[in-house]
């Protein structure tokens, strides 16, 4: 069987806590001076900022085709949860995505398989994309080990992801191994490629959209060592100075 065609790749970043208010805005605001460039034909681009930041950013935003994201939401929509985020008023507040179980809320606040499946059931009930971040948590010496080990811990994170969302409903999945996240530099290409070229075949029945994201200090220069097994990079702190993540856009988009 021909391989499936490839899905419309994509950028994000997230700004995790690093930055203050007006620093998020202004950085939103450094993303729409990039909108309408060429690479707007041929890829997406997504900011995930902090919640405070949501209603702010989304009216910055709104000319652009540039989507917004959540950092996190509860699996529920309304009720006596003190302190936790609804994924309708996300939704409400202008938000398409939604990221959920990423490494350092699963190591600092409790996320797990169950809760992040849980999320995007609840993200896709709401109409959002949920971004949902998998990887293993420590790195075996021998690269053929490292393999198979990130791939036999990655595919639980996955199913449960893919058991609680419509079949038909779109699912981004960034492959982010925890050792490579907030590191000097990313995962080793050739390992990269061949985790997700495995992960993909997880979903390879859906009739939703699926796409594979690499994250873990990625930065310019990342994508076109890992093009073959991935759709596009979600991410951090190399993307913070706009230039570089002008850089990563044209890279991913072809420019
Ligand atoms: O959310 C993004 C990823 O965790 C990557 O972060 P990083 O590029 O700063 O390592």
């Amino acid at each position: 069987m021909p391989p499936l065609p490839r899905p419309r790749r994509i950028v994000g970043v997230s700004t995790k806590m690093y930055f203050d208010l007006q620093s998020t805005l202004s950085y939103v605001r450094g993303m729409l001076q990039l909108d309408g460039d060429a690479w707007n034909a041929r890829i997406d681009l997504f900011v995930i900022p902090d919640f405070v930041t949501l209603m702010a950013s989304a009216e910055i935003l709104q000319p652009s085709s540039i989507m917004l994201g959540a950092q996190d939401i509860f699996w529920e929509d309304k009720g006596a949860y003190t302190g936790e985020v609804s994924p309708l008023v996300v939704r409400q507040a202008g938000a398409k995505i939604v990221e959920l179980g990423h490494a350092e809320r699963r190591a600092m606040f409790g996320e797990t398989d169950e809760t992040a499946a849980k999320k995007a059931g609840a993200a896709a009930r709401n109409g959002l994309i949920p971004l949902v971040c998998i990887g293993e948590k420590t790195h075996h010496s021998v690269a053929s080990a490292a393999v198979g080990a990130a791939i036999q811990e990655c595919t639980p994170q996955v199913n449960s992801v893919l058991a609680a969302v419509p079949d038909d409903a779109e699912v981004i999945l960034a492959y982010e191994p925890v050792w490579a996240i907030g590191a000097a530099q990313p995962a080793d290409p050739d390992h990269v490629v061949n985790v997700t070229k495995e992960l993909r075949k997880l979903a390879a029945g859906r009739s939703g959209v699926t796409r594979i994201l690499y994250g873990g200090s990625a930065g310019p220069g990342t994508f076109a060592k890992i093009a073959e097994g991935v759709d596009g990079l979600f991410l951090g702190r190399f993307a913070h100075d706009i230039h570089n993540l002008k850089k990563v856009i044209e890279e991913v988009g072809g420019a």
